[in-house]
C-alpha cells in the first residue's frame, strides 16, 4: 500500500502538502487534488485515520478501507464546487476542530471516526443543484424523499450502500453494537448539514454553550447522547461552512467555485423558465454583497457560538474570519474605499491650512 494511499508521481511533494494537516488552513486540498491525480478525499482521510490509529484501534483493514474511500471518491461528480475535494476539506477541518484542546479526550475513538465518514461521506453524489431546485421541480430524488432533507439523505444512502458492497466489507470487524452506533451517528451528522437545520442546530449550541459543564482540567463534559451528537453535527456544519475563516486565496477560490455551481443551476432553471434561486442568477448578483450577508448573518453567528463553547481555542478562526469579511466588505461596491477620500474632503480643492499628510 502507499504511503498515502494513493499511488502518486511525487510523494515528497504529498508529504509536504500533508505536513501541517494538523492546523487550520495548514494544507491547501487543491494542491492536494494536483498532486494525488484528484484523490484529495482518499489520501486526506487516509492519512487521518492513519495519524489517530484508527486501523489498530477497530482492526480495519487499511486495503479495504482505501477501497472503500476510492469508490466513495469515484462517486462524487465533477461540478465546481460539491466535488471530492470539498469533501476532503471538511474532513480536514473537522480533524483540526476535535483537536481542539477544550475537546481533549472528549470524544471516544467511535465518535471521532464517524465524524471523520460522516465528512468524507457527507455529499457524495451532490448533482451541483440544491435541495429548493429538487423540491420545486419534484424531480426523482424529492419523490424518493419526500422533500426532507433531499440530497442529505441521498448522500447517506450512497456513502453506506457503496460500504456494504462486498469487495469494501471494511467494518467487518466491528461488533453488531458498534457499527449501529457508528451508522447512527453517520447519519445524525450528515442530515444536520441541510442548511435547513441551520436555525435549530444554533440554537442548540447555543444552549449547551449557556449551560457547559467544563471540568476541571477545562475540558467539556458531555454526558448524553443528544449533548454529545449536537455537538459533533454543529462540527460538521461549521467545517461544512468554513470556507470564509479559512486564509484568502484558498477562501476566493472556494467562493468562486460555489458561485459557478449556484450560477450553473441558474442557467438551468432560466432555460426551464422557472424562477431562479437565490444568488443563482449570474446576470444579477453582487458575489462580495452575498459573502458578506452569508458571514454577518450565517458564518459568523454560527463560528462565535463555536468558539464560546471552546473558548479561548478558536480565536485564531474569528480572526480570519473578520479579516476575510473586510476583504470583501472592501470590494463591495460603493465602500467607501472606493470612492476616493473616505473623509468628506472636498475633490480638487486644497484647503488654506491642508495638512502635509494626504488622507
Ligand atoms: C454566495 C453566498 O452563499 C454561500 O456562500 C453559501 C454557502 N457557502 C458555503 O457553504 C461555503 C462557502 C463557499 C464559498 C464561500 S462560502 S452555503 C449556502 C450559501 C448561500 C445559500 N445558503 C443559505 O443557506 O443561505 C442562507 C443565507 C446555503
Ligand atoms: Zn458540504
Amino acid at each position: 500500500i502507499p504511503a498515502y494511499g494513493v499511488v502518486v508521481s511525487n510523494e515528497d511533494a504529498l508529504a509536504r502538502e500533508l505536513a501541517n494537516i494538523d492546523e487550520w488552513g495548514g494544507i491547501d486540498l487543491f494542491k492536494i487534488a494536483e498532486i494525488s491525480n484528484n484523490r484529495p478525499l482518499t489520501c486526506v482521510v487516509y492519512h487521518l485515520c492513519q495519524k489517530r490509529d484508527m486501523f489498530n484501534k477497530f482492526k480495519i483493514a487499511q486495503d479495504k478501507f482505501l477501497a472503500y474511500l476510492m469508490t466513495l471518491e469515484d462517486h462524487y461528480r465533477n461540478v465546481p464546487y460539491h466535488n471530492s475535494v470539498h469533501a476532503s476539506d471538511v474532513a480536514q477541518s473537522v480533524h483540526v476542530l476535535l483537536s481542539s484542546a477544550a475537546l481533549d479526550s472528549v470524544f471516544t475513538d467511535l465518535e471521532v471516526l464517524a465524524a471523520l465518514l460522516a465528512s468524507a461521506m457527507h455529499d457524495v453524489d451532490h448533482p451541483g443543484l440544491n435541495n429548493q431546485y429538487h423540491c420545486n421541480n419534484s424531480t426523482e430524488l424529492a419523490l424518493m424523499y419526500n422533500d426532507e432533507s433531499v440530497l442529505e439523505n441521498h448522500h447517506l444512502a450512497v456513502g453506506f450502500k457503496l460500504m456494504q458492497q462486498d469487495y469494501c466489507g471494511v467494518f467487518d470487524n466491528f461488533t453488531q453494537k458498534q457499527w449501529q452506533s457508528l451508522r447512527k451517528m453517520v447519519i445524525d451528522m450528515v442530515l444536520a448539514t441541510d442548511m435547513s437545520k441551520h436555525m435549530q442546530l444554533l440554537s442548540n449550541l447555543k444552549t449547551m454553550v449557556e449551560t457547559k459543564k467544563v471540568a476541571r482540567s477545562g475540558v467539556l463534559m458531555l454526558d448524553n447522547y443528544t449533548d454529545r451528537i449536537q455537538v459533533l453535527q454543529n462540527m460538521v456544519h461549521c467545517a461544512d461552512l468554513s470556507n470564509p475563516a479559512k486564509p484568502i486565496e484558498m477562501y476566493k477560490q472556494w467562493n468562486e467555485r460555489v458561485m459557478a455551481e449556484y450560477w450553473m443551476q441558474g442557467d438551468v432553471e432560466r432555460e426551464a423558465g422557472i424562477e431562479i434561486s437565490p444568488m443563482c442568477d449570474r446576470h444579477n448578483t453582487s458575489v462580495e454583497k452575498s459573502q458578506v450577508m452569508f458571514i454577518d448573518f450565517v458564518v459568523h453567528p454560527l463560528l462565535e457560538t463555536w468558539a464560546d463553547l471552546v473558548n479561548p481555542y478558536a480565536q485564531e478562526i474569528m480572526e480570519s474570519l473578520a479579516n476575510n469579511r473586510e476583504y470583501y466588505a472592501n470590494l463591495m461596491p460603493s465602500s467607501p474605499s472606493q470612492t476616493g477620500h473616505s473623509k468628506s474632503s472636498d475633490e480638487g480643492t486644497i484647503d488654506a491650512d491642508s495638512s502635509a499628510s494626504e488622507d
